[in-house]
């Protein structure tokens, strides 16, 4: 039976996109409106789906946005010729080129191309870096997201054992930065981690982001522990699942974020607030 506390990762981000939108009225009256431009290159239809959501969060909000939409088989020099041109313009403060590119596109050469003051992934070696030395920098907005969540239980990270599953540099390495930076005490397990339920069993917060549906059962979980799952897992069924078996987990842990519905939604979220972030940098006003 789930006694557990379900973190809604909508209902918080709801919140939050609220107050972006009361933010973004007062800044249109100073001439300044965020501007997001999405790039898919290709049709994967998870992508399509993330997409649509990038571009609707922007219409509620109030921000400019563009989609850009390339053929699978556009060549690199095109997609950093678009890349380039975005740079350049004033209208757009936010380039997000949706990941994974297919296989004839480096990452690395895109993602290196893109102004850091416009790199609303957290992904330029420059806000990679600055994250690690602990300056300002855009942060990664799955692993932001995952700290607001934590945030927004109440529960104090200061001097608590954070266990992170997964060792990404899109979610794994960030999200253990971030929970270091709230003071907690971080242990980062992967897929070679011999004693790996002896540690999670210590966690008082468990963050878990491999990859596999279902991966972490109560058995993984110290009683009452705050769970947070990343994982979006699609099932052959069809259905979602995320890296938590939430029946079972939620049956020991104390709050727990559910899929879907639980980081996805804040992963938006933070894209919305980095990008009125930049916004305002790029206005001066910040
Ligand atoms: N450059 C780049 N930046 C990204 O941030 C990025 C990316 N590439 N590639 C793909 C992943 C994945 N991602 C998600 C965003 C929102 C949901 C989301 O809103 N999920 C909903 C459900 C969505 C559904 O029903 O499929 C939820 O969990 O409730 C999920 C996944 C961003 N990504």
């Amino acid at each position: 039976m789930t006694t557990a506390q379900i973190i809604s990762g909508k209902q918080v981000s709801d919140e939050i996109r609220q107050n972006l939108k009361t933010e973004v009225e007062g800044l249109a009256a100073q001439g300044c409106v965020p501007g997001l431009a999405v790039v898919l290159v290709g049709e994967d239809p998870a992508s399509q789906v993330y997409v649509r959501n990038k571009a609707k969060a922007c219409e509620d909000l109030g921000f400019y946005s563009e989609v850009h939409r390339l053929d699978a088989d556009t060549s690199q020099e095109d997609l950093l010729a678009l890349v380039h041109k975005l740079n350049g313009q004033t209208d757009i403060n936010g380039i997000l080129v949706q990941l994974p590119l297919p296989e004839h596109i480096e990452e690395k050469a895109v993602i290196n191309a893109i102004s850091p003051e416009k790199d609303v992934d957290g992904f330029h070696p420059v806000n990679v870096g600055n994250l690690v030395i602990g300056d300002d920098s855009l942060l990664p907005c799955t692993p932001a997201g995952v700290i607001e969540l934590i945030k927004h239980t109440g529960i104090e990270m200061s001097g608590k054992h954070a266990v992170v599953i997964g060792r990404s540099n899109i979610v794994g390495k960030p999200v253990s930065l971030l929970l270091q930076r709230e003071n907690a005490t971080v242990t980062m397990c992967h897929s070679r981690t011999a004693n790996m339920k002896e540690l999670t069993r210590q966690a008082d917060i468990l963050v878990v982001a491999v990859g596999r549906a279902n991966f972490v059962d109560a058995s993984y979980i110290k009683p009452g522990a705050v769970v947070i799952d990343v994982g979006i897992n699609r099932l052959e069924t069809g259905k979602l699942a995320g890296d938590v078996d939430f029946e079972s987990a939620s049956t020991v842990s104390g709050p727990i974020t559910p899929v879907p519905g639980g980081v996805g939604p804040m992963t938006i979220t933070m894209l919305m607030k980095n990008t009125l972030l930049a916004a305002k940098r790029a206005h001066g006003l910040s």
